[in-house]
């Protein structure tokens, strides 16, 4: 096998593509700023303990595990940054105000989750703590419409979704709550005859409710339906006014309901949205309502957010333009650095030709030199 060979589904990110890439991360940053979100670094690994803090068993199949030659304890190498950011909210920063934190790192799978899908995903998302009302919620819906907005891409469907309405469902029949992780899957996989052998057992309404949620899916109408089809219990009657609240504050936007995309790491605890782009069949952003995380740490504080994988995004947009640029010979002559410098902190791009490479080809397009001319280094076309 050649040396050179890199693991399947893990890849280098050549310069175009780490142009886009990282202006896609300033401008999300920047903007998340903007909102008041501020920037924190959480580690590459930690105790795997403390990443599976509040987190579901599929989030201990997807981290990659290592010996601390330190402490001789298992560490894991982070998957989702979203329960580092809990972590910090609940024990580091400990404020009992609202606290806004976004991040923006790579995080690594073992597994891909789709076939070309990457397994060291570059996550960013943003994230607030200490709100439990629907304010927040919409908030983060805007700022994953905004987020793409500033990417190019104006197409967008979000698509909403409640683990209470599953929840709900199961809460007065304890076969069932034996089988959640199983009913999540199938849910998620819209696998219906696996489901009707999962639910035969089961009380008549569960199995029902459980049968009618795969078909609860389409325009905001579906709310109505799911209200008539679903048992009136008051955790349905609840998931129900808070969908209709962020379908309300969500205007303008193409808003879509799909009771069973219950995707995800397993930790939401209420609303959850999956963002949908034409050309793309996986989510490019997902997020939603986790209030249980911080409890896990020992600190309950109401929270939900977003996050996306900015190489996912990327490949949405076109390869940025060329940036044009200055060729200069190389030559240590004070007055033609000085010529260098001052156009540099123009924000021009000047790259000196090194001596024997004056006619190499780069990434920049150089359509300017500078030339000495009756005595003077000069700019020209
Ligand atoms: N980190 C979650 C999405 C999320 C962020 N905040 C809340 N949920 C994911 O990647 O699926």
């Amino acid at each position: 096998m050649p040396n050179w060979l890199l693991p399947e589904n893990i890849a280098d990110v050549l310069p175009s593509e780490a142009r886009k890439l990282e202006e896609l991360r300033r401008k999300l940053l920047d903007n998340f700023r903007l909102y008041g979100y501020e920037l924190v670094m959480p580690p590459m690994l930690e105790y795997l303990e403390s990443l599976l803090t509040g987190a579901g068993q599929d989030m201990n199949l997807r981290i990659f595990k290592l010996v601390d030659q330190l402490s001789g304890r298992t560490m894991g190498i982070r998957a989702d940054m979203t329960t580092q950011v809990a972590r910090i909210d609940a024990h580091l920063l400990n404020r009992a105000s609202v606290t806004r934190l976004c991040y923006a790192g790579s995080v690594l799978q073992t597994r891909p989750s789709g076939l070309h899908a990457t397994r060291e995903p570059l996550q960013i998302g943003a994230e607030i703590y200490g709100h439990c009302g629907l304010e927040a919620d919409a908030e983060i819906q805007e700022l994953v419409l905004a987020s793409l907005s500033l990417a190019g891409i104006s197409q967008v469907r979000l698509d909403l979704c409640h683990v209470g309405v599953l929840r709900a469902i199961i809460a007065n029949d304890v076969r069932a709550q034996k089988y959640e992780a199983e009913l999540f899957s199938l849910l998620e996989a819209k696998d219906l005859p696996g489901l009707r052998d999962l639910t035969q057992d089961f009380e008549g309404v569960t199995r029902d409710a459980l049968l009618a949620l795969p078909t609860l899916y389409g325009d905001a109408a579906t709310l109505e339906r799911a209200r008539r089809v679903l048992p009136d219990v008051a955790g349905i009657a609840k998931a129900m006014d808070e969908l209709e609240f962020l379908v309300r504050s969500a205007d303008g936007a193409s808003v879509t309901i799909d009771l069973a995309d219950l995707r995800g790491y397993h930790y939401h605890s209420g609303v959850m949205f999956a963002a949908y782009v034409p050309g793309l069949p996986n989510a490019v952003a997902r997020g939603g309502r986790y209030d249980h995380v911080g409890e896990a740490f020992g600190r309950a504080r109401p929270a939900t957010g977003f996050s996306l994988d900015l190489r996912e995004l990327a490949r949405l947009i076109p390869v940025a333009e060329r940036k044009s640029a200055i060729r200069a010979p190389w030559s240590a002559e004070p007055a033609l650095k000085e010529k260098i410098a001052d156009l540099r902190r123009m924000g021009e791009v000047v790259i000196q030709a090194l001596p024997g490479h004056e006619n190499d080809q780069d990434e920049f397009d150089c359509d300017r030199a500078i030339v000495f001319e009756n005595g003077n280094w000069v700019l020209k076309n």
